[in-house]
């Protein structure tokens, strides 16, 4: 545990895997995030990353089911189209040489904000792909200038919504749920699966309506907390068995503990902030209401201590028999948060990138660039500071 200032703000940095799982499971109603400044909220979504007490609590219970393995399954033929059009171009462009270098950190970008466009507005893609790339916009303007933005033609997106809901409408009886299973034929998409989720009658008086506008900012709350995360995860694995070819012939046949070595040694998000709404006891010590805690995930996934004298290094295979095992603590490997407020799009994302690195790998083989430099830097997210450029070859 160590005590770090910020400014004129004293964070305490807390590492012990125990220790974490007392503020995120155990005693995770004695903390809770920050208030967010209003251009935050505005650029981010005022949704479930920044909701707080029982606003909160009543977006998770609806929105959780949506992220379901089964709905996400019925979005796979669509997210293999993206990538398939992707490199579909990359195949053409190595036609006389044979090989063709790619930076991957952009690319990857590119193909997961259509992805999310798609998995989010589904038959609405083009009028979602204007709002998000307004909020893209923003995200870029708001880190270059430090005051308020206003994008006009922002709440275009609530027009999308009412328009979605309509034409979802006008298609009720052809699109049941036979048994809870979703039929192909069925457009399903997250927008879909919240509005329906939503009129759902409220279970009790206390329970507060999820509101088209409350939708809206969920939208935009996915786009900015799925989109460079998982492509930095996707860069970071493909970086990952670039530097271990060895890896790229055995990532054919089990992906999930590449990813899961790619997610510990390169969290895309790399710590955890939580404050103590109230006077109470940790480990021992006596936190006073209003301390700040880091929860430094970059730090606990590289301690020796936990994860033996190999720490540093690329080893899949520590995940050989599931996560909780790779560890010395169950608790120590965390890429996704823990506890109730743990990544709500984490399916999605392993999916989503499962998916991506299967269809590289069953056409190509990649190496480093000679002009790759390797340089992990954290503006926000852990990320690649001079790219991730990659030459591919057709198998
Ligand atoms: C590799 C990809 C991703 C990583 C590493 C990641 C990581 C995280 C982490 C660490 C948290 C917990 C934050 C905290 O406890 O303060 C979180 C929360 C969240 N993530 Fe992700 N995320 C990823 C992808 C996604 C995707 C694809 C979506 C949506 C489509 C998403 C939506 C969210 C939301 C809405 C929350 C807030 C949940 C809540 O507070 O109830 N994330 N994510």
């Amino acid at each position: 545990m160590f005590l770090v200032w910020f400014g004129s703000t004293a964070h305490l940095i807390i590492s012990d895997p125990a220790l974490i799982k007392e503020i995120l499971v155990l005693k995770s109603e004695f903390f809770e995030k920050d208030e967010p400044p209003l251009l935050v909220k505005r650029i981010e979504g005022n949704g479930l990353l920044n909701l707080k007490g029982q606003k909160w609590a009543q977006h998770r219970k609806v929105i959780q089911p949506i992220f379901h393995t089964e709905n996400l399954k019925v979005m796979i033929p669509m997210m293999a189209k993206s990538m398939e059009e992707a490199l579909m171009k990359w195949s053409e462009k190595m036609s006389n040489i044979g090989k063709v270098e790619i930076e991957v950190s952009d690319w990857f970008q590119n193909l997961v904000e259509d992805v999310i466009t798609r998995a989010t507005f589904g038959s609405s893609y083009e009028a979602g792909r204007a709002i998000f790339q307004l909020q893209a916009e923003q995200i870029v303007h708001a880190a270059e200038a430090y005051h308020k933005v206003y994008i006009p033609g922002y709440r275009n997106s609530e027009i999308v919504v009412e328009s979605h809901r309509r034409s979802k409408d006008e298609e009720e009886g052809k699109c049941e749920l036979s048994g809870g299973v979703v039929r192909e034929e069925c457009p399903r998409d997250l927008l879909e699966l919240m509005i329906k989720a939503a009129d759902e009658p409220p279970q009790s008086k206390e329970s507060l309506a999820v509101t088209e506008n409350d939708i809206v900012e969920e939208c935009k709350t996915f786009f900015f907390a799925g989109k460079q995360t998982t492509s930095n995860l996707l860069t970071w694995t493909a970086v990952l068995l670039a530097m271990h070819p060895q890896w790229q012939e055995q990532a054919r046949e089990e992906l999930g503990m590449i990813l899961n070595e790619s997610l510990r040694l390169y969290p895309p998000a790399v710590a955890i902030i939580r404050q103590a709404k109230t006077n109470v006891q940790l480990g021992g010590l006596h936190i006073p209401r209003g301390t700040e805690l880091i929860i430094p995930i970059l730090a606990v996934h590289h301690d020796p201590v936990l994860w033996h004298h190999d720490a540093q290094e690329f080893n899949p295979a520590r995940f050989a028999t599931g996560a909780a095992q790779a560890a010395k603590h169950p608790m120590a490997f965390m890429p996704f948060g823990l506890g109730s407020r743990r990544c709500i799009g984490q399916n999605l994302a392993v999916q989503q990138a499962k998916l991506a690195i299967a269809m590289i790998l069953q056409r190509f083989s990649f190496e480093l660039a000679p002009d790759y430099a390797h340089a992990p830097s954290v503006v926000m997210l852990l990320h690649p500071q001079h790219g991730a450029p990659l030459v591919f070859r057709k198998l």
